[in-house]
């Protein structure tokens, strides 16, 4: 109904993204964004856009049951907007496996079926859970939905799902998904808008955030992904890996005894950014570094982003424009530039003047291959996927 509230979670690792929207006649409307921030003691809300901003520190705690903290957080939303009009919580939940390819409603089964996927995205799905949880504790009443990242991908061909595995692993569901889909299908429509044409053809995204992977789109349908079977896949991130020999894992196994646990904190938490400096997982940290440890960290992150976009870009067959999205992709030119160095010999050439301002286009009217930045909206696809899940 016009006039109806939809509140949007999206759980991080660190914090939960917060968006606030109206229904209205063409689809919704957002009122606010916010965030609880996990990482810090007190937990910290904070309401970043909206009729009016400001920041407090929560009393509830973190902890498995979140009930106080989403009964407190609700109680400072409605200080400033109509909470009692709120139809439906929509959820952004990381891996919906082979068993989800679009939003749906969440009861009991679905929730306990996302809950068997837990282990595939150890650092997401367990916070979506618990938020998904509390909320029932708290209202029953209120519908939740569920969005998933993996749906976008669902179309991609055998080829680029399989491993090179036996058949009864791939059967069992060990496979290549894709995740940012939320974020993806968002570019894609995005980019639809302001370069149809481009769109039509063969583009890669490149979602370059905490967690950071490339899609290879065919006229916004996704082909390809850097991320496989877990969120580890593909290009080194702030503090994951990113595509690994196989042969480390089986080595950190048995030569240095360490058990599974310890080697899933490792590739998750201990890596990418972080791990090869050994000072930050922020990107902008490491940009102000002089120490050499800092700028080697960059450059593999540049040289692994370069090379995925290069496959991708042979699963596609071509390519006629690629588009830099989330924190580091909307915000660093500095890493723009350097991937775009690396694919020079793809046509690609940037105007540095337009990648210095993040500009929308940032190609140069000589390239082959136009270059966008464009702020991706997860928390709007998850709204209008859970309009759409509330009206079927
Ligand atoms: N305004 C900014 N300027 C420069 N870099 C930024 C900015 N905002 C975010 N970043 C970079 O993006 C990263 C986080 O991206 P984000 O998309 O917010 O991640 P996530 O949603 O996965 O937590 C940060 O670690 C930082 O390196
Ligand atoms: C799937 C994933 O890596 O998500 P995020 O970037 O939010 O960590
Ligand atoms: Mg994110």
């Amino acid at each position: 109904m016009t006039g109806d509230l939809l509140v949007t979670f999206n759980a991080g690792s660190s914090t939960v993204k917060i968006g606030l929207f109206e229904t209205e006649t063409t689809g919704v409307k957002r009122l606010a964004k916010a965030v609880i921030d996990f990482s810090r003691t007190p937990l910290h809300f904070r309401i970043f856009e909206g009729p009016q901003v400001f920041e407090i520190a929560l009393n509830a705690t973190a902890s498995d049951d979140l009930t106080d903290v989403i009964a407190e957080t609700f109680g400072w939303l409605a200080r400033h907007f109509d909470m009692t009009a709120t139809t439906a919580i929509g959820h952004r939940v990381v891996h919906g496996g082979d068993r989800f390819h679009g939003p749906v409603r969440l009861d009991e089964a679905v929730i306990a079926e996302i809950d068997t996927l837990t282990r595939l995205a150890p650092l997401h799905q367990p916070q979506s859970l618990r938020l998904i949880r509390a909320v029932r504790a708290w209202r029953p009443e209120l519908a939740q939905i569920a969005s998933f990242d993996t749906a976008f991908h669902q179309g991609h061909a055998d080829v680029v799902r399989r491993f090179a595995i036996p058949r009864e692993l791939h059967d069992k569901g060990i496979r290549r998904y894709g995740f940012h889909g939320l974020s993806y299908k968002f570019i894609a429509e995005e980019l639809a808008r302001r370069a149809p044409k481009v769109a039509k053809g063969n583009v890669i995204v490149a979602h370059l955030g905490s967690g950071a992977s490339l899609c290879g789109m065919e006229n916004g349908t996704s082909r390809d992904s850097s991320m496989g079977f877990s969120a580890l896949d593909g290009i080194p991130m702030a503090t994951r890996c990113g595509a690994l020999d196989p042969g480390v894992i089986l080595y950190l196994f048995d030569t240095e005894g360490r058990d599974a646990k310890e080697v899933e904190n490792l590739l998750y938490r201990q890596c990418g950014l972080l791990g090869v400096s050994g000072i930050s997982a922020d990107s902008r940290e490491l940009l102000a570094s002089a120490l050499p440890e800092a700028r080697q960290a960059l450059d593999l992150f540049t040289f692994r982003i370069a090379g995925e976009l290069s496959r991708i870009a042979a699963t596609l067959g071509g390519l006629d424009g690629i588009v830099f999205t989330a924190g580091i992709g909307e915000n660093q030119p500095w890493i723009r530039a350097e991937v775009c160095r690396r694919l020079m010999w793809l046509g690609i050439e940037i105007d540095p003047s337009a990648n210095e301002k993040n500009a929308a286009v940032i190609s140069s009217s000589a390239s082959r291959v136009s270059v966008f930045v464009i702020p991706t909206d997860e928390e709007q696809v998850i709204a209008r996927e859970t309009l759409q899940a509330l009206e079927e």
